[in-house]
């Protein structure tokens, strides 16, 4: 059960509201997991392969390693449904009230899963959870990884573009993301560009990992709208003064995963997370779960996590939520996120 998961936790942070980074397969959690593997006994899946428990650390080729058994359990289209519906209400169980989930469509052959129809599957668990009342909003990012090339992103645009006209908003951007240790951003450039003047919004996974410095001065210039991980653009880490002034220049707020980065070792411990030196320097900087399946946490956790390391306030960890509404790819649901963060605010206050 989840319990085995979660650190114990003795005042839990309810300023988890918004959710910026979130890959759909990356997301499953236990109790899912358990159902696919019931679907598919041939496959001799057992859960220590598609989750990095507590303590447990694993090199970044590893924890690609597990996404590759997550999509062997998930090729049909009955999995991506449920996948995304329970995906979408173990957020919401947890406080969540807007959710950005990103995806890679994936076209499957041994199943008939076409990747339009992937995406059509995930947009219908968004319909779906909203007619079931489910308290939250969902806006989906479809995603590039790198490992397919410049050809397939390209495509994958043209898809994404698709279904924001089509799905009335509810696809608001592209996300590139995938191992970082594979291609080179400018392959993805052109793709990049022509997203971002269709009007999608644009999330870039950027310096991941230390050698990216060249790849993310290039990135940076498009600008994107947000930047994933980012964890060694400053000079201390071997990036560099110019890539932290372009990232100020344009204000682009981070989107920080604190277990997803010590559990993938790419930074030594939580202490030494760069969440510090940007939040420090007041930068727009959002807390989010990456995978929270595979690297067994959530927002909570993820939180409480950043305000026991840092010794930040409650108060501290309210400001720093409600700061993640103006890092939404919704302006159209802002106004009624502030609404719904001062609902709950003045109760917390109280405790
Ligand atoms: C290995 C590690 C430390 C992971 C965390 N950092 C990540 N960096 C880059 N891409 C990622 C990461 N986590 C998930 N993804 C992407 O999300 C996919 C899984 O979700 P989906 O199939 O797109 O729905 C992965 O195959 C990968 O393309
Ligand atoms: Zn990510």
């Amino acid at each position: 059960n989840l319990s085995v998961c979660k650190l114990p936790t003795s005042t839990v942070f309810q300023s988890n509201r918004f959710e910026l980074h979130a890959h759909l397969n990356g997301s499953v959690s236990f109790s899912t997991i358990e159902k696919l593997v019931a679907r598919k006994p041939h496959l001799n899946i057992e859960h220590g392969m598609t989750a990095i428990r507590s303590g447990q650390r694993r090199t970044l080729d590893e924890c690609f390693q597990v996404f590759k058994v997550i999509h062997q359990l998930v090729d049909t289209e009955e999995d991506i449904l449920m996948v995304a519906k329970d995906v979408i209400r173990e957020f919401a169980a947890d406080g969540v009230k807007y959710l950005e989930l990103r995806s890679t469509p994936r076209k499957e052959k041994t199943t008939g899963m076409t990747k339009r129809r992937y995406v059509e599957t995930v947009i219908e668990a968004i319909r779906q959870c909203k007619n079931e009342g489910v308290d939250i909003e969902v806006r989906f990012l479809v995603a590039v990884d790198r490992r397919n090339g410049a050809e397939v992103a390209m495509e994958t645009v043209k898809l994404a573009e698709d279904f924001m006209l089509s799905t009335g908003g509810l696809v608001v951007g592209l996300d590139l993301s995938g191992d970082p240790t594979v291609g080179h951003g400018r392959d993805f450039l052109p793709a990049l560009q022509k997203a971002k003047n269709c009007g999608l919004k644009l999330s870039l996974h950027l310096s991941e990992v230390p050698s990216q410095a060249d790849e993310s001065e290039l990135l940076l210039n498009i600008p994107p709208d947000r930047i994933g991980h980012g964890t060694f653009l400053h000079p201390e880490v071997g990036g560099s003064q110019s890539l932290v002034d372009k990232v100020r220049k344009h204000n682009t707020p981070l989107e920080l995963c604190l277990t997803s980065n010590v559990k993938g070792q790419t930074v030594s411990s939580y202490s030494q997370h760069h969440f510090l030196y940007w939040y420090q320097m007041g930068h727009p900087s959002v807390i989010c779960t990456d995978d929270k399946g595979v690297f067994c946490t959530d927002l909570s956790q993820e939180y409480q996590l950043a305000a026991s390391t840092f010794n930040l306030s409650q108060e501290d960890m309210w400001t720093l939520s409600h700061k993640a509404i103006d890092c939404t790819f919704a302006p159209d649901l802002q106004q009624q996120l502030h609404q719904k963060w001062l609902e709950l605010q003045p109760t917390l206050f109280q405790l």
